[in-house]
């Protein structure tokens, strides 16, 4: 049988703040949070139903809207295919049109509310910025003035792949660049080949594909676990323990990975499909790629030069 396709919202305030209502205990999986949404009816587009349950349920009018994350998962009594959407403008204000408890929540602060296990991996791609910069020390003496200008660029995300820095090396790196990135609220997340710098504080791991593979279990106490992927097993794996995002290379080609075989967007999109994940987009991109990565169904582009200029 085929999934049930639900349209699911995530709307906005002007301070950033998510909605999320409270599904009544008579419904599947009820007494849970949830986001806006509701099943696609026959003859009726994702994109239609969308605006219907949002003006069903809430009383707005969509006026743009742009695909975040598709979710196929099976519960135990249903399989639902849950299309998400990132609300960009509405009209009307928003009232509880079923009698339904909402609440507007900080995007960070979503953790914090009970919602359906096919929900995580929408939390994590609300709480995800469009961009994932990767900082490379091919020339090590540039790495403090390549992160200034990330940072500068409003990027806020950022992996530390650091791979031939010596520990001590890694250590006055990090000491200067974490404060930094807390200025900027931006999150740096060190790549697991770094050589670990005891007592530094980041924010997160990024896993190469092989710790990836010998990983068992998403590794503990980290606020944000990222991996890298290339086929369809690493992409399974990463889903099997529970990391945060994945970014999947190389799209296109790129001088960094000469010889790496790459994916295209056609392939980048049916293998993003099949995965809960968000899903940055790496290899041969720029920013301004970033419309053509979402409609693949990427989270948004990642790269090592994309964020420097
Ligand atoms: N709307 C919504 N549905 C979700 C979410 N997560 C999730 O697993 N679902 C599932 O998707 C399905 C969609 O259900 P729904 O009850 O909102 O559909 P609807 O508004 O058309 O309901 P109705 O039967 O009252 O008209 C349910 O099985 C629900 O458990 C979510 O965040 N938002
Ligand atoms: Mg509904």
């Amino acid at each position: 049988m085929s999934p049930l396709q639900v349209a699911v919202g995530v709307v906005k305030n002007s301070l950033g703040e998510v909605l999320i209502s409270l599904r009544h205990d008579k419904l599947h999986q009820g007494g849970l949070w949830e986001f806006p949404g509701g099943k696609v009816e026959a003859e009726e587009t994702v994109g239609q139903a969308l605006a219907r349950e949002l003006k069903e349920e809430l009383d707005i009018t969509v006026q743009a809207a742009m695909p975040l994350i598709t979710i196929n998962h099976q519960y135990p009594d249903l399989a639902v295919q849950l299309c998400v959407f990132t609300v960009e403008s509405y009209s009307g204000t928003v009232k509880s049109c079923e009698g339904q408890p909402f609440l507007w929540v900080n995007p960070d602060d979503l953790v914090n509310y009970a919602f359906p296990v096919a929900n995580r991996p929408i939390i994590a791609a609300v709480r995800l910025p469009p961009y994932y910069a990767i900082l490379d020390d091919a020339d090590p003496t540039l790495l403090l003035v390549n992160l200034d200008g990330i940072l500068e660029n409003g990027i806020k995300l950022i992996q530390a792949r650091l791979k031939t820095l010596s520990a001590d090396a890694v250590k006055s790196f990090l000491e200067q660049a974490y404060p930094l990135c807390k200025t900027y609220k931006a999150s740096l997340l060190l790549n697991s080949s770094v050589k670990q710098a005891e007592g530094c504080e980041v924010n997160g791991l990024h896993l190469t594909s092989v710790d990836l593979l010998a990983c068992r279990q998403r590794p503990d106490g980290k606020q944000w676990v990222g991996a890298s992927c290339h086929n369809r097993e690493e992409l399974r794996h990463a889903e099997k323990i529970g990391v945060d995002f994945v970014v999947l290379a190389p799209v296109l080609a790129t001088p960094t990975h000469p010889d790496a075989e790459i994916l295209g967007w056609d392939h980048f999109a049916e293998l993003t499909a099949q995965i809960n994940l968000p899903v940055y987009a790496l290899g041969g991109l720029t920013q301004s790629d970033l419309l053509v990565a979402r409609e693949a169904g990427a989270q948004g582009i990642a790269g090592i030069r994309a964020f420097l200029g």
